[in-house]
């Protein structure tokens, strides 16, 4: 099913949000207490804390409106969004109990333009999004789990805050290089965070995650200080389009910051699986040496493969103990070892790095088409998404 909102309709839902946004937060808080009240028992669906629970509905919301235009990217948004909700155990008659409170907390936080006509549109968009959801959700019900238990067989603290986790899913997982999941850990059920894979899918299919403890980061700071060998976490299906593209032979010039390494190193060793040598050009940023956790094996990858370079960067280098790191921000860095027109681009790191990375590619002759990373509203709203 095609989510088709008519022009009249995304009009005047709009409106809706345009006057609803600078009370977000409180019409959302409205929102959930409505459906509590008149919904108790969803209420074991969320979190114990619903702070970033709130922002994102108000987000989807958004982004949802803003597609509203691009009918295959809305429904492919919507089906992605309705497969990803299976893992919180969402059922196709909890809908309409959702539908009813978002219409109560509209009609109140935005009394300006609610109508009847605002309220019809409002029914026939829910009434569409949420049956795509319903089908996406359904459809992938036949081929995969709604979520897969996943046991740490290894934990290595590489820095005091970072961890790389190695996992063995108890059912085949299926994935690409480049995408990320969502991970729940015994400690905060309900709390799912995102991380990327830290390698391209593996013969013995194991998969990793390098991950950063971050103040107020709950699930991070599990992952890195509590959790061990042994323990069991849980995972949502992958996600994310910073993949490779194997149809054309371009270069790749992947800038990854922090623990956004963990992506471009599986993205360097899809490249590798495939046999076709295509340059690609690593930028791997950090605050200092010492957090360059990843560097040492990132260099050896770069021994064995000659179309792979890759390039520290280190924003405070005097000092540094490696001969050919480079000083100052990555963004400034990749600009000027350009001009980078024949690459396709590859960002991954903390949110900042990835608009002014965006900026700095486009600068150097990168097409903005051709530059990839995971959604900047996930990344800025999933908080503490320090990992990988
Ligand atoms: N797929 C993705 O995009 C992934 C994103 N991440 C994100 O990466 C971040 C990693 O955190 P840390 O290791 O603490 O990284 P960090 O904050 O130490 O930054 C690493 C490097 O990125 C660059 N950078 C940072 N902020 C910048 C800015 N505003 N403008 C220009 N350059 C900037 C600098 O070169 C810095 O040395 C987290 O925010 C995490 O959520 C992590 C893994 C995957």
């Amino acid at each position: 099913m095609a989510a088709a909102v008519g022009s009249h309709d995304a009009t005047l839902i709009r409106r809706t949000l345009d006057e609803i946004e600078p009370h977000a937060d409180a019409a959302t808080a409205y929102f959930y207490a409505l459906l509590f009240v008149q919904q108790p028992q969803l209420r074991d669906l969320f979190p114990i804390s619903m702070d970033a629970q709130r922002d994102r509905l108000f987000r989807a919301l958004l982004t949802a409106v803003r597609l509203a235009d691009e009918v295959e990217t809305l429904t492919e948004y919507l089906a992605g969004l309705g497969r990803g909700h299976r893992k919180y155990g969402t059922l196709p008659e909890h809908y309409p109990a959702v539908g009813e409170c978002l219409l109560g907390a509209l009609a109140e936080y935005a009394p300006e333009s609610w109508s009847q006509e605002a309220e019809d549109a409002w029914v026939r968009a829910y009434t569409l999004i949420s049956q795509v959801m319903i089908d996406a959700a359904a459809e992938d019900a036949q081929r995969a789990p709604a979520w897969w238990n996943a046991q740490i067989v290894s934990h290595e603290l590489r820095t005091p805050q970072i961890a790389v986790i190695t996992l063995r899913p108890d059912q085949p997982y299926p994935f690409l290089a480049g995408q990320y999941t969502s991970v729940e850990t015994p400690w905060w059920p309900r709390v799912w965070r995102h991380y990327s894979f830290a390698s391209s899918p593996r013969s013995d299919g194991l998969i990793s995650f390098h991950v950063k403890a971050v103040p107020a980061g709950w699930v991070s700071t599990a992952l890195v200080h509590r959790a061990r060998p042994g323990d069991v976490v849980r995972l949502g299906p992958p996600a994310g389009s910073m993949t490779v593209d194997h149809v054309t032979d371009s270069g790749l010039l992947c800038v990854g910051g922090g623990t956004g390494i963990a992506p471009i190193r599986a993205l360097v060793e899809d490249v590798a699986e495939h046999g076709r040598a295509r340059p690609v050009e690593v930028f791997y940023g950090a605050r200092s040496d010492h957090d360059l956790y990843d560097l040492d094996s990132m260099m050896r990858l770069e021994q064995q493969h000659r179309w792979l370079s890759v390039r520290p960067v280190v924003a405070s280098p005097p000092g540094s103990a490696f001969a050919n790191v480079l000083p100052g921000q990555l963004p400034d860095a990749v600009r000027q070892h350009g001009p980078w027109s024949a690459y396709d681009g590859y960002l991954s790191g903390p949110p900042g790095m990835i608009r002014r990375g965006r900026d700095a590619l486009v600068a150097s002759g990168v097409s903005a088409d051709r530059i990839r990373h995971d959604s900047l509203a996930e990344l800025i709203n999933s908080g503490e998404r320090t990992p990988g």
